[in-house]
């Protein structure tokens, strides 16, 4: 996608062949920052900091993180030790540990010699793969907003979505917001509510800028304001991504993705999820129980970070003086409270069967 007339990807290969660039998401939307990762440690550091964050880019990132320790030293332990390492970053986007068992699978028995190259090699097919399947994604959701805009000629579609699932949290296009893209880009009249997405607020943030640099018109919502908007038909549909899918359809995502599905149902509105086959755990059933979910640092909740009048980064804190403060990072939300899944294969009902039905060769 495009930021100021300029293609990116959220993650790429440097012009000298080896390093990797990645857009500092902690510093967007006021500065576009980019990065250079010359060891797997630096990708280590720039996960769990959220300098990139994202499902699918999380994956890609940490596949590239595995090419760069094997530069360093190419040895099965020093390749084990990569996957240990950075499969620990972050605890609920099964993403992440798809792609590092793919790249061990592919590495761990070609001789140490050959193995940097198709380290290199195996993540860019991740990083293309991803951006692809978010192309398809785009292309199967397409027809969800067409019919909203057949049954409303000349009226806006309103979408509301949760979190960051654009572009920058996937290689390329997005999950949730490439339908998004694609039906702008047929000239269809959406309009997106954006929750904040509280305590980092990557929806104010990040999905605003995403927005807004593809010209999509918008409106940052306070992440309360989603089920008012709904009892007055101000929303027609809501899509979301997603960190890890379970076998029978479950959905966990960024915190607060439950309560909008809870009112979506109240209010008859339909509630879909976008989701890469990357992003399915088939090996969990019930994800409320099974899901690990990440808890992250009290400062996320109780501190905020903005821009100064006078262009400065700041972070002041809005909470009370020595109060604690409880961070878990994603929830879950049941495959009963799902429309349905929106895939690089077709849309599905969230549902062992449905889920089943699209992808046959599975576990
Ligand atoms: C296509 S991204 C899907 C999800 O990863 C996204 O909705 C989300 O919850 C991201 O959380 P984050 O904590 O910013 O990594």
């Amino acid at each position: 996608m495009k930021i100021d007339g300029t293609p990116y990807r959220s993650v790429w290969v440097d012009a000298d062949g080896w390093s990797v660039r990645i857009l500092d998401q902690t510093k967007l939307p006021w500065q576009l920052d980019i990065l250079q990762l010359t060891e797997a440690d630096q990708v280590a550091h720039a996960i769990r900091s959220m300098q990139v964050r994202g499902a699918p880019l999380i994956g890609a990132v940490a596949a590239y993180g595995v090419a760069l320790a094997l530069r360093a030293d190419a040895s099965t332990a020093a390749l084990d030790r990569a996957v240990a390492m950075l499969g620990e970053t972050r605890p609920t986007a099964i993403n992440l540990r798809w792609a590092l068992d793919r790249m061990r699978a592919r590495l761990h028995n070609l001789p140490e010699g050959d193995r940097v190259a198709a380290a290199y090699a195996e993540a860019q097919a991740i990083a293309d793969d991803d951006a692809e399947t978010c192309r398809r994604i785009g292309l199967n959701g397409l027809p969800l907003l067409q019919e909203i805009a057949a049954r409303k000629p000349g009226e806006t579609v309103n979408v509301l979505t949760h979190c960051n699932a654009g572009w920058l949290a996937t290689v390329d296009y997005g999950t949730a917001l490439s339908p998004i893209y694609q039906a702008h880009d047929a000239g269809i009249p959406v309009h997106v509510w954006v929750d904040e997405t509280r305590p980092r607020n990557q929806g104010a943030a990040l999905t605003a800028f995403e927005l807004g640099k593809h010209g999509v018109r918008h409106t940052v919502i306070a992440d309360n304001a989603g089920g008012h908007l709904m009892q007055h038909a101000e929303v027609d549909i809501c899509i979301t991504g997603t960190d890890r899918v379970t076998r029978q359809g479950d959905v966990a995502n960024k915190i607060g993705t439950y309560l909008k599905a809870l009112a979506a149902r109240d209010n008859g509105i339909p509630f879909w999820v976008a989701t890469p086959h990357s992003t399915i755990d088939w090996r969990v059933g019930d994800g409320v129980a099974e899901i690990p979910i990440e808890e992250r640092a009290e400062a996320e909740v109780t501190d905020l970070t903005g821009r100064t009048a006078d262009g400065r980064l700041e972070t002041i804190r809005v909470a009370a003086e020595g109060s604690p403060a409880a961070n878990p990072a994603f929830d879950v939300t049941p495959a009963r409270l799902v429309t349905g899944l929106i895939t690089e294969r077709g849309r599905c009902e969230a549902s062992a069967a449905g889920l089943r039905g699209l992808y046959p060769e599975a576990g």
